[in-house]
């Protein structure tokens, strides 16, 4: 026992210097030292370039976190109860607000500061950000954007947690289909009142964040009723809580969803409502309003639009998913290639040292094109995010273009679907390319896996979500078709201009070197995506025509599969890779543009080869061609893999942040491993129940319980 202690006692000794010293960036020296020695570039040349002007602000803001003690937790706590994670949370949210890393006149500047602080939070604790970003973000917007006058003195008790404020539109029966919603807001005009009610309990408002046990706020989404006309969903600030004693008011009942498949220390909850009364004023009446006299006032006729008007200040949301996922993706990038590139496995020889698992091919396919994928989402998430605020600040001095309204729409919604599906497969390829060690809590990707899932599904279901894109680009189709111009002011449906010239077209490429140009990869790209809206639009023309009795909708729904969804993936990937390109052509530090080529032609051709056989189908390229294209992945990813440590070192957070014993920048995976799962409270504990091992068990005592079912189970056979 004594020695274990003094293994022990070592061992935390050297994983702490190390840990330490590996806080200002990559270690010196250890396991990764050779794979950093081979890479072209130094990773925090790198990291100015991706962070650009928040490169100080994060510096700052991590160095911030690493001080304080509430962000220095053991790493036991990555198994705490759902109880105490959620104590642990609301602490850390009160701190984030002492901080206040961003001041009004920031977010004024430079509003893409709150996406930073957001992903970087993220980093830390993938549950932190949503925690404040319900309240302070989505809650606070709805009152600012949907809301007017009456409803912004709530702001500043937002602003210091006074008021914890959910969002609450989805149903126990429904959530994709908001037009099904149950809850109504029955207008009194005796009282000039409210009177919210569940009418069932499938009405009942279900999965709202921050609900279960923190909020005190809701925007409820309700069925305007005013005598027997039903104007549709509108919003309505509503007290849940009192403030004195945070119990429910009398008519509210809520409660709890209890534990999640992740993000546990976000509590989720339900509300119902029996005639509950609210004042006149809690209509969010910005778009549409009541009179006193019970009179509806809307510059909308249609309930649908003016929903989709109510809802469209809050599409940041799936914006600053991308930049969520993103994060989680880096993370867990970051924990496996340095572990893959710390861990031996096998030797062609007896006398020949072990090769680091990330020397093998397959491993170099598995993660590689994941690397690509990181940077290539990176610069698309900056250039989805630059559009998106700028958006918002003309949309304060006047009407926005449509055109850039619905495809800023269609962007964010692939862009949003796009992202979370390549982070869900990132990580779960991670957790298996580091073996048995993945799948320890303590490595952290089993909390990354669990705690990224829900970004496919909240603020639209990915699959619901992306055919909103399908529908974008078909319209955009039928312009061409019947000589209409494109209308694209950010150029990601340009290429459609071109419709026939792509659709009657071959690919150019005869070598390796073509398969590296971006100009070649993008005409693949498009073609790709024209050519699936061409069969697309075949298949929904051929239902119709079918003779059978065959509407819109179910001719829609029998096109999705290989065609609209595929579409639209294929639109979207497009899209990330000529943002990519253009950044690439645009970095000023111009030693960083051989590696990111690099990643470039990796992300593209990975994407390409998952569709050989869309791309075959039509002889858009030889079969030559594409024995060729997928030699040149396996050839890109060797290349890669010598960089791989650098280009996870500049996106990775700092160690004492990833938390993760075999991904940190040391690449010392054992000593870190073995010293965490040692000092781990409860390790050598005796377990509590080990007298009910005693004594030996009576074999076969119950044997007859199971005989009488088996003979029951037999004879009624
Ligand atoms: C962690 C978490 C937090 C959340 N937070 C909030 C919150 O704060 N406030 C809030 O109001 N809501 C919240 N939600 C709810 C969330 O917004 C909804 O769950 C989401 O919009 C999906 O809707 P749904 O559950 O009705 O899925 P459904 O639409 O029922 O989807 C079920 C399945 O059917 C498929 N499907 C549905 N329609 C179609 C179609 N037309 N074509 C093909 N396939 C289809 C979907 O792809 C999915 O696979 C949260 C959910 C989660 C998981």
């Amino acid at each position: 026992m004594e020695r274990v202690s003094a293994i022990i006692r070592h061992l935390t000794f050297e994983a702490q210097s190390a840990a330490s010293s590996a806080q200002s960036g990559a270690a010196a020296g250890g396991p990764l030292a050779s794979y950093r020695a081979k890479s072209s570039f130094q990773p925090e040349t790198m990291r100015r370039y991706l962070d650009g002007r928040f490169y100080e602000f994060k510096k700052a803001m991590y160095a911030t976190l690493l001080q304080d003690p509430l962000f220095r937790l053991p790493i036991a706590e990555l198994e705490l109860s759902r109880k105490d994670a959620r104590h642990q949370a609301i602490r850390l949210m009160r701190r984030v607000i002492e901080y206040q890393f961003v001041t009004e006149a920031d977010l004024e500047q430079d509003p893409m500061i709150a996406l930073i602080v957001s992903n970087l939070l993220t980093s830390f604790d993938v549950s932190l950000a949503p925690k404040l970003f319900l309240s302070c973000g989505m809650f606070a917007q709805c009152l600012v954007n949907m809301g007017t006058e009456r409803h912004l003195k709530y702001l500043p008790m937002i602003a210091t947690l006074e008021i914890v404020g959910c969002f609450a539109l989805t149903e126990l029966a429904h959530g994709s289909n908001v037009r099904a919603m149950m809850t109504t807001a029955t207008y009194d005009r005796t009282t000039r009142e409210f009177v919210l009610h569940s009418p069932s309990y499938l009405a009942t408002k279900w999965w709202v964040g921050l609900l279960g046990q923190t909020a005190n706020y809701a925007v409820v989404f309700a069925r305007l009723i005013i005598g027997d006309k039903d104007h549709g969903l509108h919003p309505f600030l509503v007290p849940i809580r009192t403030m004195s004693d945070h119990m429910p008011f009398p008519g509210v009942t809520v409660g709890d969803l209890g534990s999640k498949l992740g993000q546990n220390s976000l509590d989720n909850g339900f509300v119902a409502f029996n005639q509950y009364r609210i004042p006149r004023e809690s209509l969010l009446n910005r778009l549409a309003d009541v009179t006193p006299e019970g009179e509806y006032v809307s510059q909308f006729s249609n309930a649908d639009r003016l929903f989709g008007a109510t809802l469209a200040p809050l599409s940041g949301g799936r914006v600053s998913i991308v930049g969520l996922a993103l994060t989680n993706l880096r993370s867990a990038l970051a924990i496996s290639v340095r572990y893959s590139a710390a861990r031996k496995q096998f030797s062609p020889s007896d006398n020949v040292e072990e090769l680091p698992v990330i020397e093998y091919q397959l491993q170099q396919y598995r993660l590689m094109p994941y690397v690509a994928a990181c940077y290539a989402l990176d610069r698309f998430y900056v250039w989805l995010s630059g559009h998106h605020f700028s958006q918002l600040q003309s949309a304060r001095s006047g009407p926005v273009d449509p055109a850039l309204v619905a495809e800023m729409h269609a962007l964010s919604s692939a862009g949003k679907a796009v992202a979370g599906w390549i982070t869900r497969d990132a990580i779960q390829t991670s957790r298996e390319c580091c073996g048995g060690h993945g799948y320890s809590t303590c490595n952290r990707l089993g909390v990354l896996r669990d705690d990224n899932d829900p970004n496919l599904t909240y603020e639209g279901d990915n699959n619901v979500l992306i055919q909103q894109t399908s529908k974008f680009l078909m319209t955009s189709l039928r312009n061409v078709m019947t000589g209409k111009p494109v209308k694209s002011p950010l150029g990601s449906v340009a290429f459609l201009e071109q419709f026939s010239t792509l659709i009657g077209s071959k690919w150019a490429v005869e070598s390796e070197g073509d398969l590296l140009k971006p100009a070649v990869l993008l005409h693949a790209m498009h073609y790709r995506t024209a050519y699936l809206l061409q069969e697309a639009g075949t298949k929904l023309q051929s239902i119709m025509e079918s003779g059978k009795d065959v509407d819109t909708f179910s001719a829609w729904n029998q096109t999705q599969v290989h065609y609209l969804h595929a579409a639209a993936k294929a639109y979207l990937e497009a899209v990330i890779v000529a943002q990519f390109d253009a950044a690439i052509q645009s970095c000023p530090t111009v030693s960083l543009r051989g590696v990111l080529s690099k990643l470039l032609a990796l992300f593209a051709l990975w994407r390409l080869e998952g569709d050989i056989a869309v791309l075959r189908e039509d002889d858009f390229i030889t079969g030559q061609q594409a024995k060729l294209l997928k030699e040149t992945v396996l050839a890109l990813c060797l290349q890669v893999k010598d960089e791989a440590v650098s280009l996870v070192d500049a996106v990775a957070p700092p160690d004492q942040i990833l938390f993760s014993p075999i991904g940190r920048s040391d690449g010392e995976v054992y000593k870190n491993l073995y010293n965490t799962v040692t000092t781990t409270p409860g390790c050598f504990e005796r377990a509590p129940w080990w007298a009910e091992m005693h004594p030996p068990v009576e074999k076969g005592s119950k044997r007859a319980v199971f005989d009488s079912y088996l003979k029951a189970a037999s004879s009624s056979h």
